[in-house]
């Protein structure tokens, strides 16, 4: 085998506070995170949000050390993977590229050129497929490789999603039994699955997969912690005015509360870094919510990071990619139409009824918060609850 190399997509954030703003210009002017149905209000609704917003999420930032530790945590993971896979016999070269913040997709695809890379695993660490994270960043490489002759000779595998996979699923377990073993009574310990949470329609109108992923993952870690404990799977980090999945994180924890749990276990099922999510959302405004609903042990599991046997678990999947067909970009989006899944016409031209009603919803509101923000200099958005 020629030059082998591992791109691990993430999605990437703000290494400081001042690259809060730009970042989220980046993540909202991305067409699979708000739909529009026309493309040149993208990017005036993803400059209002985002400038609106930036304030707000750069003190969440700034209780977490003043950025992301995401950068630094996936270039570990890049290292780890390299070691492994070496101890595996099999050398190979690894790239991140960050779908919102550097460094950028782009940015890994032209070392990958420069390194006449000749296999490559495409690998998103995210476990489970959304549109909005592993399908964003599809999306962006199928272009990426459109435009390039010369990526279109090397010889590349996707791995679309991997929440099934043996050594991830015994990792997180793993991760689960430490928690555990630290509570006087951990059989009677709540396990509560907090997912990132997605809008409702991604699901029931464009077909993600990602409801159904994050519901067979949580059952198999279920299975394989082969413990008698109850547990409860909830959706967290809601962004927006309209439904997301359900049911929200914080209003799962105050029910469990009123039910008398006193021990809880919080798991971060959807991401496997520490990110502001895990840090700031669960380990402080989760803590006190629970805190307050009168559950008093209120313990975390970690992110995965570099734990040992998930990197092994990742080298597992590099190895089993480039033993098996390759799987292509256009397949993998392919794949998932044929079961009403990831429809790029539908998604791009929002046809189903809904839809067309969420993008003339969210257009409308885009030109009328426009309209009232340079008038008035108050935002609509802010009103109802957007930013
Ligand atoms: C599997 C994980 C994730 C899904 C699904 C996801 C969907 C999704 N996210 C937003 C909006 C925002 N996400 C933000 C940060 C962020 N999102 C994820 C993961 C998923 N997002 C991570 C790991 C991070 C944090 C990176 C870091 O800095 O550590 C943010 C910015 C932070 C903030 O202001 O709250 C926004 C906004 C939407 C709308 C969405 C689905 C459509
Ligand atoms: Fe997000
Ligand atoms: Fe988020």
């Amino acid at each position: 085998m020629g030059r082998v190399g591992v791109l691990l997509l993430n999605l990437g954030g703000p290494d400081r506070l001042e690259d809060v703003g730009p970042f989220l210009f980046n993540l909202f002017s991305d067409p699979e995170i708000i739909r529009l149905p026309f493309p040149w209000l993208q990017r005036p609704l993803a400059w209002l949000i985002s400038s609106r917003r930036t304030k707000k999420s750069q003190e969440n930032y700034k209780q977490i050390g003043g950025g992301s530790p995401l950068r630094r945590i996936t270039e570990a993971q890049g290292e780890a993977l390299k070691e492994q896979l070496g101890a595996l016999g099999q050398e190979a070269t690894i790239y991140v590229g960050m779908r919102y913040w550097h460094p950028y997709t782009e940015e890994a695809i032209a070392k990958i050129i420069q390194d006449k890379i000749e296999h490559l695993v495409i690998l998103p660490l995210y476990p489970q497929f959304s549109i909005s994270t592993s399908g964003s960043s599809f999306r962006l490489l199928e272009k990426l490789w459109k435009e390039n002759t010369k990526l279109q000779s090397i010889n590349y595998t996707v791995i679309p999603s991997w929440h099934k996979q043996q050594g991830y699923l015994q990792a997180m377990a793993d991760l689960i039994v430490q928690e555990l073993s630290q509570i006087a009574n951990p059989d009677e310990a709540h396990i509560f699955f907090s997912a990132h949470g997605v809008p409702k329609n991604y699901v029931e109108e464009a077909g993600d997969p990602y409801e159904q992923e994050i519901e067979e993952c949580t059952y198999l870690i279920m299975q394989t912690l082969n413990r008698p404990n109850f547990y409860t799977l909830a959706y967290q980090s809601r962004v927006g005015p309209v439904e997301w999945l359900q049911p929200y994180t914080e209003d799962a924890i105050k029910e469990l509360g009123t039910k008398g749990t006193k021990d809880l276990v919080v798991v971060p099922i959807s991401f496997v870094s520490e990110h502001i999510e895990t840090l700031q959302e669960i380990d402080i405004e989760y803590r006190e919510l629970a805190e307050e609903a009168g559950i008093h042990n209120f313990r975390r599991v970690p992110a995965l990071n570099t734990n040992p046997v998930f990197i092994k678990a990742l080298a597992d999947l590099v190895i089993d990619a480039l033993e098996a067909p390759s799987l292509k970009l256009s397949q993998v989006t392919q794949m998932k139409k044929k079961v009403k899944i990831y429809p790029p016409e539908r998604w791009e031209w929002g046809m189903t009824t809904s839809a067309e009603v969420w993008n003339g919803r969210i257009a409308m509101l885009g030109f009328i918060a426009l309209i009232i923000e340079l008038v008035t200099g108050h935002g609509l958005l802010h009103m109802v609850g957007l930013l």
